[in-house]
């Protein structure tokens, strides 16, 4: 299994670029933030449990999050591997990850930094607010705290990956294209 993480802000273009890879890498795309969106919109237990902080733009707490990725892994036996798009988002997730990873004998191959300036990509989610009815992207305010969030709790992962040797940063300015070139860069080379 070669298992990417995907890293970045939000509106770093996480999504974007993981619909690309998954078909070039024949990758399985898990995306934490639509899981979720799918549990919230079909009223489920988790959707319930999870809404007050995703409507807030705070974290989900760790132990729900990392239950329900595991759930989603586990519904892949056959993969070639993962892509994982916003998980881990906490140093808790990670280590969380990579016990799970370990007992079925698998690992991160690495993560990949998508990497751009704050204030484009605050006017990225904004933009998106205005068509995808996400209540997270319509609030400057939000979107602000979606940012606290990231700089005190997910930021410090980038170390964390670092000391492991799996780290790898890439300008997440560009179109699409020569942005999933430069994520492919990275990949082709593992
Ligand atoms: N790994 C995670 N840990 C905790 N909460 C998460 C995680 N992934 C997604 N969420 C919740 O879902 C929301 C939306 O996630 P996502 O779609 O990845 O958005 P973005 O990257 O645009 O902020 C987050 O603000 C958070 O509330």
């Amino acid at each position: 299994m070669t298992n990417i993480v995907l890293f970045g802000k939000p509106g770093a273009g996480k999504g974007t670029q993981a619909e690309f890879l998954k078909e070039k890498y024949k990758l399985t795309h898990i995306s934490t933030g639509d899981v979720f969106r799918f549990n919230l919109k079909n009223d489920t237990q988790l959707g319930k449990q999870a809404r007050v902080y995703m409507d807030a733009g705070d974290l989900v707490p760790d132990e729900l999050t990392t239950k329900m990725l595991i759930d989603e892994v586990n519904k892949h036996p056959d993969t070639n591997g993962i892509l994982f798009d916003g998980y881990p988002r906490t140093l808790s997730q990670s280590e969380a990850l990579d016990n799970f990873l370990t007992s079925i004998n698998s690992k991160v191959a690495a993560t990949i930094a998508l990497e751009a300036d704050d204030e484009i990509l605050i006017q990225r989610l904004l933009e998106r607010g205005k068509t995808s009815g996400r209540i997270d992207d319509q609030d400057e305010e939000k979107i602000r705290n979606r940012y606290q969030e990231y700089n005190e709790k997910t930021a410090p992962l980038m170390n964390y990956y670092q000391a492991q040797g799996k780290f790898h940063a890439v300008n997440g300015i560009g179109s699409i294209a020569e942005i999933t070139d430069r994520v492919s860069a990275v990949i082709d080379n593992l």
